[in-house]
């Protein structure tokens, strides 16, 4: 078994990544520090609590497992909060890479698959997006990963660092074999968000804003299963361990669906209604992104398993109507 540093491996990106990895003969050593994720999400591989940008830590993991990649998903991620609080994400998602690239280059570990953001986007010029589209992220938090892929070309160009980018749209889904699923808290996103109002178990979705320059008036996104994700990141570390030469990638189903159109595939789904209410528009949401992904299929050979706005919800349903969250 290969052993691949997982960082961020007990969230929600994390942890389904680990499941396909070891499924694919690798070994997940997963380092978290817990303040988002949950212990019972690490069933792969070892769990070392501790932070990123802890170098002591850094260095004991790194000699005790020997990975031979990195996978890094450690970052906070909440869009409102960084322009609330950027400092906290300047320092956790750039100055903690910052740490993690400084000890792979000291023990000479040649491969890092990044999770970056359409966020670095900010509002496009054109739909769908391609990775050459201009980046101009419009909150600390695409701001912050953003700086990452740069360091990621100084580290590549200086150190011989071969790294993937992989920009994803809009995460979502679980597990479709139930034993993981999306579990934030706070939970900000909107599929999680629209499922609990449908079972009761949280308040009345507000639709952010009716009136954007989209068919129905509500923003559109790209919805892409989490599992499809996490097969994108073992495609990448073949990848890169076959020679291939660093690339950002953007990882989505190139289908874009309106707010609207999640509550009415919920409602289909669930078969009972999504209590929501028209609200303004949230500040900094692009009234539409969808990818251009064709780079991804070209490169890894990878297509998404799961593209159908359905199947991405009805896993989403399983996972929230069973365990909800195994946490409690
Ligand atoms: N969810 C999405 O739609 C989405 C979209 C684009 C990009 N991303 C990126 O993907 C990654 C994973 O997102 P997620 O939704 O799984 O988030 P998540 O919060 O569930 O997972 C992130 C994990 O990183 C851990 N962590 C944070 N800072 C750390 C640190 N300093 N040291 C060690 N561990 C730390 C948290 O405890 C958590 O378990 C993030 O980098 C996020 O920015 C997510
Ligand atoms: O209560 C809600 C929550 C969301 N939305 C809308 O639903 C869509 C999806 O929102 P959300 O699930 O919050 O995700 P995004 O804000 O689209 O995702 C961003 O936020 C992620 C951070 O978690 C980033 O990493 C992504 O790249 C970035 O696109 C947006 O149009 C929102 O306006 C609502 O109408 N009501």
């Amino acid at each position: 078994m290969i052993p691949v540093l997982v960082t961020g491996g007990a969230g929600y990106i994390g942890s389904h990544t680990c499941k396909v990895l070891a499924q694919a003969g690798y070994r997940p050593i997963v380092l978290d520090n817990l303040v988002y994720g949950h212990k019972w999400a690490v069933c792969w591989g070892p769990l070392e609590v501790g932070d990123i940008s802890d170098r002591a830590c850094l260095d004991a993991i790194i000699a005790c497992h020997r990975p031979e990649a990195v996978i890094h998903f450690a970052a906070y991620a909440y869009v409102g909060e960084s322009v609330r609080d950027p400092g906290r994400y300047y320092r956790n998602n750039v100055a903690g890479t910052l740490t993690l690239l400084e000890a792979m280059r000291d023990h000479g570990i040649a491969h890092l698959i990044f999770s970056s953001t359409c966020a670095t986007y900010g509002i496009p010029d054109q739909t769908p997006i391609t990775e050459d589209h201009p980046q101009r992220p419009i909150n600390p938090y695409g701001a912050s990963k953003l700086m990452v892929e740069r360091m990621l070309a100084d580290f590549g160009q200086a150190h011989g660092l071969g790294w993937v980018v992989l920009r994803y749209f809009n995460a979502a889904g679980a597990d479709p074999e139930g034993e993981l699923g999306e579990d934030h808290d706070p939970e900000t996103h909107l599929i999680p968000l629209a499922i609990q109002a449908a079972l009761g178990q949280g308040p009345r979705l507000e639709v952010f804003g009716d009136d954007y320059p989209t068919p129905d008036g509500s923003c559109i996104r790209d919805y892409i299963h989490v599992a499809d994700l996490a097969e994108a990141h073992v495609l990448a570390l073949t990848y890169l361990r076959n020679g291939g030469a660093s690339r950002a990638l953007n990882l989505g189903t190139g289908q874009g669906h309106s707010v609207l159109e999640v509550i009415a595939a919920i409602e289909r789904v669930a078969g009972r209604p999504v209590p929501y209410a028209l609200g303004p528009r949230r500040p900094g949401d692009p009234p539409a992104l969808y990818a251009d992904a064709t780079k991804a299929q070209a490169l890894l050979g990878w297509t998404p398993r799961y593209p159908e706005l359905d199947t991405i919800i009805e896993h989403a349903w399983r996972w929230h109507q069973g365990a909800g969250t195994k946490g409690g």
